[in-house]
């Protein structure tokens, strides 16, 4: 078997919340085109871990993060914390799906336009282009192409879901980072996002925090556990 790109390459990476650390010494590849799985116990820092790959932890008050994160790019490797590193730029790149559906109260085209019309596009046959080829992207075009202007939020959880996917796929990440993203959906809801993933991992390069064997089980290419090493220091872990 041929050896995968490297996507993401992170090394000693160490995060801590004040004084207290999360986790430490964290060094992993995360390979190009596949879904990698970050399983573990709650509170061990699955989702610090998920937030550290586009600096989304930055928004917290007294973050320290060290180490470092390396995204491959048409550049070479770059440094995300580096100074020339835009940030809103890399979150167009590496780009995140929390665990609870988050429309915001407008229309369906104009939630999955949003990103979009921030960038200043305003042209309507792009915006129309890009937010159809995004909802088919997501599985969710056949329901809702005759009603984009309905109100986001009259769709299922597992709509809404697949409507956030679509919103972040709209500006055509490389990398999509997903932090349990059917954990609140019901059995089929679920079985909908878990087909997407598997079609997605055709364009995108996907991490995957998720509770459920069976999910990782059946999606992914690689699984990487978090544990605590002490139970009288469960802040501090490693994969
Ligand atoms: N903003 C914050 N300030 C201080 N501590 C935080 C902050 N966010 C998370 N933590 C702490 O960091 C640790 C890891 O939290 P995190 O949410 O990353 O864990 P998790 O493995 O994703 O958990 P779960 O599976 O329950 O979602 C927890 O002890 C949590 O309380």
């Amino acid at each position: 078997m041929m050896k995968p790109n490297i996507k993401i390459r992170i090394r000693d990476l160490r995060v801590a919340y004040g004084k207290s650390p999360v986790f430490a010494n964290v060094s992993l590849d995360i390979a190009e085109g596949a879904i990698t799985a970050i399983t573990g116990p709650s509170g061990v820092g699955k989702s610090t871990f998920l937030f550290s790959l586009n600096r989304l932890l930055e928004t917290e008050n007294q973050v320290n993060i060290s180490g470092s994160i390396l995204l491959a790019t048409e550049r070479g490797w770059q440094d995300i914390h580096a100074g020339s590193m835009d940030v809103y730029e890399l979150r167009r790149k590496v780009s995140v799906v929390f665990q609870n559906p988050n429309p915001l109260p407008m229309g369906i085209f104009a939630n999955v336009a949003l990103p979009l019309r921030l960038k200043g596009i305003r042209r309507k046959a792009e915006l129309e282009e890009k937010v159809i080829r995004a909802l088919k992207q997501a599985h969710l075009w056949e329901e809702v192409g005759h009603r984009l202007t309905a109100d986001a939020r009259t769709l299922s959880g597992g709509q809404q879901q697949r409507l956030c996917i679509a919103r972040s796929l709209v500006m055509q990440p490389e990398v999509l980072l997903l932090d349990e993203p059917t954990s609140s959906l019901d059995a089929s809801a679920e079985a909908a996002i878990e087909s997407l993933l598997l079609d997605l991992k055709k364009t995108c390069t996907l991490v995957l925090v998720s509770h459920s064997r069976r999910q990782v089980k059946n999606l992914a290419d690689l699984e990487f556990a978090m544990t605590c090493r002490d139970k009288n220091r469960p802040a501090i872990s490693a994969f």
